[in-house]
């Protein structure tokens, strides 16, 4: 894990560089062929390790996925197991969390990683040293300008070639509840930024506060602006169930539900059940936290 200061200057990456272009439609005859009929050695675009997940869920390049949901539901403990399989996978995250210090984020993923809740030292020294190089953390707590977000991420994009960024949260980049045009032009700036790099970012975000904690939000009750779920390309929910903790039932304790998913063909639920020790989320109700390898 590298870390991004606060010191460095960000002055120069302020902006996109203007790269529009008309292109004409015959030019994307190749690519429309591919997407038709895929070449056998493709690379398919990386996605959560879940079995569940597979086939339905994927964080393809030029795209921005939001992962809402009521406080403490989990958002950024689910994003911490779904970066360790982004790594496992070759790709190079960047996390920009403004409501967690950095050494807490590596305690939760470490734990994550090692499939229990206390790792050795020497687990923790392998997994610090395996994170090189593909994770970077940028060192920024409390609120922050959105422009300056944009700024650390091209610059974070240019020197190390990140693929994968996690946004948390958007209501930390942008002052005020009702500041509509404020969030709509971040998320279109996160979205155009995605696209002009084919670069994946992920934003968490909150939803409005229902009547009741064990009702499961959907996209409408997303905070803010509707812009937001109209301008991502995919929204996922992230739900505790905690009538089902409460009544010690066998129902899944956490739902991830895609309500949206502009180039995938899946929207849906699927049902987890949270590990503490590990604070890995698990397919099954008697299933086992999986140990990452780290090679
Ligand atoms: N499904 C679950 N079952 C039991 N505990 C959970 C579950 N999901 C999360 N937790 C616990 O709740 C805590 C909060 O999780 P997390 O910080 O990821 O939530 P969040 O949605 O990102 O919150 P916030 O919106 O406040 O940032 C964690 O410490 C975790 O141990």
């Amino acid at each position: 894990m590298q870390l991004i200061r606060d010191t460095i200057d960000f002055n120069a990456y302020q902006t996109e560089p203007e790269s529009h272009k008309v292109r004409s439609a015959v030019e994307f005859l190749e690519e429309t062929i591919s997407a038709f009929y895929p070449a056998p050695n493709a690379t398919l675009p990386p996605r959560p390790l879940w079995d569940k997940a597979n086939g339905k869920i994927a964080f393809r390049r030029g795209e921005v996925s939001l992962w809402a949901g009521i406080n403490g539901h989990g958002k950024s403990m689910m994003l911490s197991q779904v970066a360790l399989d982004l790594m496992i996978q070759g790709e190079k995250l960047l996390i920009l969390s403004f409501e967690m210090k950095p050494a807490r984020q590596m305690q939760r993923m470490s734990r994550q990683a090692y499939a229990g809740d206390v790792p050795p030292k020497e687990f923790l020294t392998v997994f610090h040293k395996w994170s090189d190089e593909k994770l970077w953390i940028y060192d920024h707590n409390g609120a922050i300008k959105w422009q300056q977000v944009m700024a650390v991420m091209r610059y974070a994009e240019q020197h190390f070639g990140i693929t994968q960024f996690v946004v948390d949260s958007l209501m930390k980049c942008v002052k005020g509840d009702d500041d509509y045009n404020a969030q709509k032009d971040f998320v279109n700036e996160l979205c155009a930024f995605a696209q002009a790099r084919q670069v994946h970012v992920h934003l968490v975000h909150h939803v409005r506060k229902g009547e009741s904690e064990d009702k499961a939000p959907n996209k409408f009750d997303i905070k803010g602006a509707g812009a937001i779920t109209d301008q991502v390309d995919n929204a996922f929910i992230v739900w505790r169930n905690k009538k089902a903790e409460r009544a010690k039932s066998n129902d899944p304790t956490a739902i991830l539900k895609c309500d949206k998913q502009r180039n995938g063909e899946w929207e849906g639920s699927l049902g987890f059940w949270f590990h503490l020790e590990s604070m890995q989320y698990l397919e099954r109700l008697d299933g086992v936290p999986m140990r990452y390898s780290l090679r």
